[in-house]
């Protein structure tokens, strides 16, 4: 079994009948959302919102009940990737341009199950570029002001087109090098008109799960407010 399936099983494993989960996105959740499924199936009860369209179409196709986020008032379990994890359990996520619903979700969940495999445990964040969402309108002088912040700034691109994300925005990713403030860096780069986000997840985590080749987990708690 490969690591990042080991910690998205394990992390299924906590869903109850009658929650509402918010569902990541990501190849590490992929296999949550495959488990997910196969629960729903055994005759699991829950009801699900999705941080991507890609997610919401996987579980469609697995008949995991979908509910509008717009009847949601608070989601009783998040699990999602991460592609950073650095000691202080603070994340780096938006590797696959998610990060805007992802940190809306994880912010308005009881519990934040981040699921990864122990490649991305790191001292310090900052060796994954910051993924930032920008809207689209004046670009050019959003980039510039994330240039004048060091971050070396690159529009993503796809298929030599400039990738779009859900919500119809940009993404830039950030070469900061360690970033040794994730709460004040979050901060100043928030404060950029046009930024609509960023991929710094400071203080969210309840609990990461590590998986290993040898499809050992290891569960870490953590106290978001700290
Ligand atoms: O936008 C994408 C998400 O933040 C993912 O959760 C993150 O990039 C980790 O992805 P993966 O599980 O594929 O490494």
């Amino acid at each position: 079994m490969n690591a990042k399936k080991a910690a998205a099983e394990k992390a299924v494993e906590v869903v109850q009948d009658g929650m509402i989960v918010g569902l990541g996105t990501g190849s590490t959740s992929y296999w949550a959302i495959e488990r997910i499924g196969e629960r729903v199936r055994e005759g699991l009860s829950i009801q699900a919102v999705s941080s991507s369209l890609a997610s919401e179409e996987q579980a469609k196709k697995l008949g995991i009940p979908l509910i509008p986020l717009e009847q949601v008032k608070s989601i009783d379990i998040y699990i999602d990737g991460a592609d950073e994890v650095d000691q202080g359990f603070q994340l780096i996520k938006g590797g696959g341009g998610a990060l805007l619903r992802e940190k809306i979700l994880a912010s308005s969940s009881k519990q934040f199950i981040v699921i990864v495999d122990d490649s991305k445990m790191v001292e310090t964040l900052g060796r994954f570029p910051l993924p930032v969402e920008i809207v689209p309108f004046a670009s050019h002088l959003t980039v510039e002001k994330l240039r004048q912040l060091d971050g070396q700034p690159e529009i993503r691109m796809k298929d030599g087109q400039i990738f779009i994300s859900d919500n119809g925005n940009y993404i830039v990713d950030c070469h900061f090098g360690t970033i040794a403030d994730p709460e004040r860096m979050s901060a100043e780069i928030n404060a950029i008109a046009g930024v609509v986000e960023n991929g710094l997840f400071v203080h969210m985590a309840s609990q990461i799960i590590v998986g290993h080749a040898d499809a050992s987990v290891k569960v870490i708690h953590c106290n978001p407010r700290q």
